[in-house]
């Protein structure tokens, strides 16, 4: 028997009653994801990526089809799936540290020496060595989503849900995050679904790209990226890579016009 999709949406559906109307922000998304596959999704601003994100995540119950997380239906947030969203959220009185172990703490009750280990790795790889003590209030919003980052990462999850976790940061720091991430990922392999608006970004990170269509969203293009791996700086200069970039902008572009 084949071993169940880490992700299956089967015909999803998402609409929003506000007032005495309603939004339909998503409408009949089918797409499956393997384990350890790294896909990004890319669409016009308002189709409903985050929407998608937050139906995955179990923070909304569908209001057509289904979710499912390795053959089982999502009902509710699950310790093994990781968020990243595209503001940290964070606890304003912990500190990096804390904020990092939040999740842990929460799950078990207290902390391990294994966890501070971790955390101060995490740190490290982020870029956040010397600030662990510090509050999100003395952190720029690039560290404060770092930090973010760090603590999706903290728990291991098999899965890991980004929605444009690298866009309040500045362009060399992106890139560096992006190769950290790729680096963590292929160490400890992970699902990763990652929304960007950056079509370079999605095509140098993922196996494949999903574009969406303009609302009501839903999945018009999905394509596997013609990229060895691993990849790194030089992968960005990539013949085939460019061709692959180019070819999704011109499809997002018509999506737009
Ligand atoms: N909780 C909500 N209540 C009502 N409408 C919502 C809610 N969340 C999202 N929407 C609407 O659903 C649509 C999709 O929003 P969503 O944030 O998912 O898009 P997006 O593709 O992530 O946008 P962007 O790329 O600009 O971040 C929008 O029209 C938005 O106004």
């Amino acid at each position: 028997m084949r071993a169940p999709f880490a992700l299956h949406l089967k015909g999803l559906g998402q609409t929003f009653a506000i007032g005495k109307g309603t939004v339909e922000a998503l409408r009949n998304v089918t797409l499956t994801v393997d384990r350890h596959e790294f896909v990004a999704v890319l669409g016009p601003s308002g189709c409903g990526k985050s929407t998608l994100l937050r139906s995955i995540a179990g923070l909304l119950k569908p209001t057509a089809g289904s979710v499912e997380v390795f053959g089982l239906p999502v009902t509710e947030p699950r310790d093994d799936i990781g968020i990243v969203f595209q503001k940290p959220t964070l606890l304003p009185w912990a500190s990096v540290e804390d904020n990092i172990l939040f999740p842990a703490r929460h799950k078990r009750g207290s902390v391990t020496r294994a966890d501070r280990q971790r955390a101060a790795e995490l740190i490290e790889i982020t870029g956040l060595s010397g600030f662990a003590a510090r509050l999100p209030d003395e952190l720029s919003g690039g560290m404060q989503q770092r930090v973010g980052i760090a603590r999706a990462l903290h728990m291991d999850p098999d899965i890991l849900l980004m929605d444009e976790p690298f866009s309040a940061l500045d362009a060399l720091t992106r890139e560096e995050m992006g190769f950290e991430l790729l680096r963590i990922w292929e160490a400890r392999p992970k699902t990763v679904l990652f929304i960007t608006h950056s079509v370079a970004e999605a095509a140098l990170l993922a196996d494949r790209v999903v574009v969406m269509s303009g609302r009501p969203g839903s999945v018009a293009t999905d394509m596997k990226v013609p990229l060895a791996r691993p990849r790194d700086a030089a992968s960005a200069n990539d013949g085939a890579l460019h061709e692959f970039a180019g070819y999704l902008r011109s499809l997002l572009l018509k999506r737009a016009a």
